[in-house]
C-alpha cells in the first residue's frame, strides 16, 4: 500500500531507482516529484492528425544487394532532410542479438536495487552508470525513467566492468552494431555528397560510443508526466532498439508523431552533431518518450559521436555562398556538458554554438 505522504513530500534529488520506488510503495497516483509542467506533458492535441499522413520514412535495406544502392542513399538523403529519422529494415542485424539484449537488460532490472546501485552517479561525465529521470540535479520535474548507461567503445578492454547479467549479450550486440553503424555512416556520406568514408573519418579512431539501456515502468497516470521529455541527442548518429510496447514521439512540422513499433526494425535517430557537420542541412530531431498504464518498456540507444576533446564545426563541402556557415567551432566536451547540466529542454543545446545574424561567422576550417 502506498504511503501517500512520503510519495506527495518526496524531493527529486531523493530518488535514485523509480523501479525500486513503485515496487515498494506501488502507487496509485504518480508521486508529486514526477507530475510534469503541462508544456511537457503528452497531449491529445499535440499530436499529428490522422488527416496529415505523417509517415515515418522507413528505409529497405535489402536494396543495396539488389543493386539498388542509389535508391537507399536518396531515401536516407530524404529522411536526414525532412524528418532527422527513420526506421531501417533488413538491415543484417540480428534480431537473435536484439532480443537476448533485451531480456539480459530487463533481467538487470529485475536484480535487487543494491545492484544497481552499485553503479549509480549523478556525474553525468562518468560513461558508466545508473541513473533515473535525466539530471535529477537539474530536473525541475522527474520523468518516468531509470537507465544504465555503458561505454563501448573499448567493448573488449571494458566488458569486465560491465553488469554481469548481460556481459555477453551486450559484447554481442555492441559487435554487430559496429557493423551497422559504419555501413550507416558511409550511406549518410553519401547521401550528402561526400566520399564513402567522410563521416567514418571525421568521428576518427577515438569516436565515442556509449550504449544506454532505458527502462521506463507502468505508470498509474500516464497523461501526468513522461518518460523522457523532449529532446534531440547530442549524437552523430543513434541506433535504437525497442521492444514491442510503444511510446517514443518525433517531433514533425511542429506535431508529435508516434511511432508504431514494426517488427524487427531499428530506428535511426541524427544527433546535434550531425546537424552541426552538415551546417543545418541535416536536422537533428526532437524526440520524447511516453508512458502507459499497462505495460513497462525497453528501449536501447547506441549513441556514436567524435571524441570529448575534437573540434566540431559545419564540413566545409557543406558551407557555400547559398549555405553559409550556420554553426560556430565548439569542443564536443563543452557542447555536451550543455546538455547535461541543466533541465531537458528540447533542441536548445543547439543555441549556444548557432551563429546568429548578429555574429560574425567563424572561419570554417
Ligand atoms: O526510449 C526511447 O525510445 C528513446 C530513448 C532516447 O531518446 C534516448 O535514450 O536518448
Ligand atoms: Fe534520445
Amino acid at each position: 500500500m502506498a504511503n501517500e505522504s512520503v510519495l506527495k513530500t518526496i524531493h527529486p534529488s531523493d530518488v535514485k531507482d523509480l523501479k525500486f520506488l513503485i515496487d515498494s510503495t506501488r502507487p496509485n497516483a504518480v508521486p508529486e516529484a514526477y507530475i510534469q509542467p503541462l508544456k511537457y506533458r503528452p497531449a491529445k492535441s499535440d499530436r499529428a492528425s490522422s488527416t496529415r499522413h505523417d509517415t515515418i520514412p522507413v528505409v529497405d535495406l535489402a536494396k543495396l544487394k539488389n543493386g539498388l544502392r542509389q535508391d537507399v542513399i536518396s531515401a536516407i538523403g530524404s529522411a536526414c532532410e525532412e524528418w532527422g529519422f527513420f526506421q531501417i529494415i533488413n538491415h543484417g542485424f540480428s534480431p537473435l542479438t536484439g532480443q537476448r539484449m533485451l531480456e539480459a537488460t530487463e533481467k538487470f532490472f529485475n536484480l535487487p536495487v543494491e545492484d544497481r546501485m552499485a553503479y549509480f552517479s549523478l556525474d553525468m561525465t562518468k560513461p558508466l552508470r545508473y541513473g533515473t529521470s535525466h539530471n535529477p540535479t537539474y530536473d525541475s520535474a522527474l520523468q518516468w525513467r531509470d537507465y544504465m548507461y555503458l561505454p563501448c567503445k573499448l567493448a573488449e578492454e571494458n566488458v569486465q566492468t560491465w553488469p554481469a547479467v548481460y556481459r555477453k549479450e551486450a559484447l554481442d550486440y555492441v559487435k554487430e552494431m559496429n557493423n551497422l553503424k559504419e555501413m550507416l555512416l558511409e550511406l549518410m556520406s553519401e547521401s550528402l555528397h561526400l566520399a564513402p568514408s567522410t563521416l567514418r573519418n571525421v568521428l576518427g579512431p577515438d569516436m565515442l560510443h556509449n550504449m544506454v539501456l532505458n527502462y521506463y515502468p507502468a505508470c498509474p497516470q500516464p497523461d501526468l508526466t513522461i518518460g523522457f521529455r523532449e529532446h534531440s541527442d547530442k549524437s552523430t548518429i543513434t541506433i535504437l532498439l525497442q521492444d514491442g510496447i510503444g511510446g517514443l514521439e518525433v517531433h514533425h512540422k511542429d506535431c508529435w508523431v508516434p511511432l508504431q513499433p514494426l517488427k524487427d526494425a531499428l530506428l535511426v535517430n541524427l544527433g546535434d552533431v550531425m546537424e552541426i557537420l552538415s551546417n543545418g542541412r541535416y536536422k537533428s530531431i526532437a524526440h520524447r518518450v511516453t508512458v502507459n498504464s499497462n505495460s513497462k518498456r525497453l528501449s536501447i540507444g547506441s549513441f556514436y559521436n567524435v571524441a570529448y576533446n575534437a573540434i566540431i564545426a559545419p564540413l566545409p563541402h557543406c558551407v557555400d555562398e547559398t549555405h553559409p556557415l550556420a554553426f560556430k567551432e565548439v569542443m564536443f566536451m563543452d557542447f555536451f556538458k550543455k546538455f547535461v547540466s541543466r533541465d531537458l529542454d528540447g533542441k536548445n543545446a543547439l543555441d549556444y554554438v548557432r551563429i546568429t545574424s548578429m555574429e560574425e561567422p567563424y572561419s570554417s576550417k
